[in-house]
């Protein structure tokens, strides 16, 4: 049954939750990996909707930036006093979850101090230092944030300008921001809030650059919250979203730090100016690893945000007709509007489960490199690179489609669905702009054709095996397996096709840099079709492991608009194997398997168990009483205080008076 239901709820909503084939309890403990984990969603959203000072003092949309800050810093002190009693204080999952059900998504102080500040130091920093700096983090006596990006560098980490200079004689790091293009430019939490910050800063001993290290800096003097001598740090001003967070600038000059500053688990600096290299290069990036294998859950609970609304409100909102003319049909009923979300619905699904199998490989890796492993960096490297980059951009793309399905109420702030696309789509920037990480994925995807093409294809991890089959014929009797083959054979004639060009462009004597770049929207095309087909194998799986066999017929449900909206939307790359009547025949899976899905769409965005509090959207109310609540809110507008404004007193009212005259 749909655990939604309630007395008073819009009828045709009821309508919808009584015609669902499954329990969205069981659905949700599918989601979020167990019973245990969904019922402590459902027990916080409770106890938080407890709390009076934990609630919004007024709408979002209704907050000035300076508001918004206010308010989030005024909520983030009162969950540090009562977190205890709310949350497993060691589950990074609780601790997430719980701001965003109280402050939301719009960013908040410490929106970067639990998954950009802690970990580096629990992960990078040595014993002493993690006992140094860990338990006050993690009691919130130090807010922190990540410095990294410049105003000039962003994507090209070798290029950052930023030094940590050692100086022998006094034991210390002397920082400095030559230029102004070294400035770090946004940060979250630097702008106002941090007075610590990991700084990622090119490390120099005796004259010789080590390239980006990360080191723990005092910003602020702990006592009056002032910059320290030597910083200059301040707020980058408002951004497209995400204002409720200060993203900063921060400058150094001859600015010192102790040698024991340095984070020091890997690489090391020793007193007397000798250099420790770390056991892979690239050690110092796993932060980055980390935050991007969390984003395609992150991203896909952003999807499901922006769905839960447009599905619920699309249930209560009846326009046009069909056949029977004496009543209006619910818009979900239109066979363009379910094509616009339901693919959507199960990609959020397909998102988190790929989402939680990524947060889980990172987990198993720290635990290798710790053992001094670093065998599974590269792998990871490469598939979160990728997923990032296609999570966050297809998120965006279905949040826009929501918002359009949503007609007119969908552009008002009322929807909140502008806000949640503003958060999401910044994933295609932060953590690495989504062109360069699909580049860095492609070069692992050329490397590995380039061992088939020397005979070592045994050697090719599984993630990357099918580039060495050849398949050129599929089986009109098509079920999941069938389609990932079909997927398999676009990913791997583009990664091939993209290979040759490089290879071509090489061996006409073109530099290697100079080849790449003329193959590069070949390579990131590549880089797409290896993730997609990741996404979807992952997904067959996922279902595949389910054992309610209610939830399971429901999934595999989703998993056919999944598996049959994928493949016709990659119709091109697959014109060499399909048959233009295979592909007359998966389109027309795709409308059935709309309508099959079309009574559980409702229960299946109710499973997400969106609370209204963290969905803050009058259209996706969880109880559909969405036009009383629209005009309460309208009414409830700043702008509405006064029924004459200043503006008309001021200016419009004599313009109209003179032009009488
Ligand atoms: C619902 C939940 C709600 C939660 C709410 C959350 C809201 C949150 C909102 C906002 C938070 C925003 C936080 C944002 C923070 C940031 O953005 S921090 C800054 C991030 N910056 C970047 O990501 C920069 C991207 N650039 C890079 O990572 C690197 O420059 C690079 C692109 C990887 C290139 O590096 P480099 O030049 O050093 O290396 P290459 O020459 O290209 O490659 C050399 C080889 O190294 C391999 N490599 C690279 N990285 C790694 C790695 N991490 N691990 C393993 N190996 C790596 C690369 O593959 C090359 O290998 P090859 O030679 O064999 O091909
Ligand atoms: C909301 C938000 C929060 C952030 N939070 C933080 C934070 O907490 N800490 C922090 O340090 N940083 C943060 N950042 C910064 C973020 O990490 C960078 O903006 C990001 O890494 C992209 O770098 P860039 O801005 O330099 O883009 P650029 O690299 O300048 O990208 C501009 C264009 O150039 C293209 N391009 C660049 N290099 C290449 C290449 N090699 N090949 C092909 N095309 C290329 C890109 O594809 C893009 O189209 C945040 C950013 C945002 C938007």
């Amino acid at each position: 049954m749909n655990q939604s239901i309630k007395p008073g709820d819009n009828p045709d909503l009821t309508e919808e939750r009584l015609s669902g084939t499954f329990d969205t309890n069981s659905m949700a403990a599918v989601i979020y990996g167990s019973d245990k984990l969904a019922q402590r969603r459902r027990e916080i959203s409770e106890a938080v909707s407890r709390i009076p000072e934990l609630q919004d003092s007024k709408p979002c949309p209704f907050m000035t930036r300076e508001e918004k800050i206010l308010e989030g810093s005024r909520k983030s002190a009162i969950l540090n006093r009562l977190l205890p009693g709310l949350i497993d204080l060691d589950s990074f999952e609780e601790t997430v979850f719980i701001h965003q059900e109280v402050i939301g998504i719009e960013g908040h102080p410490l929106a970067l101090h639990e998954s950009l500040f802690i970990p580096p130091i629990a992960t990078q920093g040595t014993d002493e230092q993690q006992k140094k700096w860990l338990g006050r983090a993690q009691r919130r006596e130090i807010i922190g944030c990540y410095a990294q990006t410049e105003l000039g560098h962003g994507s090209n980490l070798r290029a950052l300008e930023t030094t940590a200079t050692f100086d022998i004689s006094s034991q210390e790091f002397i920082l400095n921001s030559p230029t102004i293009t070294s400035l770090k430019w946004w940060p979250g939490a630097l702008g106002k809030s941090a007075n610590w910050s990991i700084v990622i800063a090119n490390l120099i001993v005796h004259d010789k650059n080590h390239g980006p290290h990360p080191f723990m800096v005092q910003l602020r003097d702990e006592k009056s919250h002032e910059p320290l001598p030597g910083i200059t740090v301040g707020d980058i001003g408002p951004k497209m979203a995400f204002n409720g967070a200060d993203n900063g600038f921060l400058g150094f000059e001859n600015y010192r730090i102790p040698r024991e500053n340095m984070l020091m688990r890997h690489s090391k600096v020793t007193p007397d100016g000798g250099y420790i290299r770390p056991p892979h290069a690239k050690i110092g990036y796993s932060g980055m690893v980390r935050v991007r294998s969390r984003m395609a859950a992150e991203q896909g609970l952003f999807l499901a945000h922006a769905l839960t609304i447009a599905v619920r409100y699309s249930a209560i909102r009846r326009q046009g007709y069909l056949e029977d003319r004496s009543r209006e049909v619910k818009v979900l009923d239109y066979q363009t509007q379910q094509h616009r979300l339901f693919p959507s619905i199960a990609r959020a699904y397909a998102f988190i489960f790929c989402g939680f199998e990524t947060i889980r490989l990172y987990d198993q890796l720290l635990i290798d490199v710790q053992n001094g492993n670093t065998s599974g960096m590269a792998d990871l490297h490469a598939l979160t690179s990728g997923l990032k980059s296609v999570v966050t951009h297809q998120t965006g793309e279905g949040i826009e489609q929501a918002r359009m399905a949503c007609g007119g109420h969908g552009y008002s702030m009322a929807s909140y669905i502008s806000e949640i696309y503003g958060v999401a789509i910044g994933g295609c920037t932060y953590e690495g702009e989504n062109m360069v990480m699909l580049l860095q994925l492609a070069r692992y995807l050329v490397k590995s054709i380039e061992m088939i093409q020397n005979g070592k294809s045994k050697n090719l991890g599984p993630m990357v095996a099918y580039l060495a089959a050849n398949e050129s014929e599929i089986d009109l009797n098509l079920g999941p397996n069938e389609y990932l083959k079909v997927f398999q054979y676009a990913a791997r004639s583009q990664a091939w096709r993209a290979t040759e060009k490089f290879q071509k462009l090489r061996n006409s004597g073109m530099s290697k840099e100079q080849a790449w770049n003329q193959a590069s929207v070949e390579l990131t095309r590549a880089s797409r079709l290896h993730t997609r087909l990741y996404i979807m194998s992952t997904f067959i799986n996922h279902v595949g492991s389910v054992v309610d066999q209610k939830i399971k017929k429901v999934l595999i449900d989703l998993l056919n608009v999944h598996i049959t909206y994928e493949v016709m939307d990659i119709g091109i790359y697959v014109q060499g194997l399909l048959s233009s009547d295979q592909m007359d025949l998966i389109r027309n899976q795709l409308y059935v398997s709309l309508e099959t899905i079309r009574p559980n769409a409702v229960s299946l965005v109710d499973s997400f168990q969106i609370s209204d509090m963290q969905l803050r959207s009058v259209l996706g109310r969880r109880d559909g009483n969405v036009y009383e609540n629209l005009f309460k809110w309208a009414k409830s507008c700043p702008l509405n205080d006064k029924d004459v404004l200043e503006s008309v007193t001021k200016y419009l009212k004599p313009m109209m008076d003179k032009s009488k005259l």
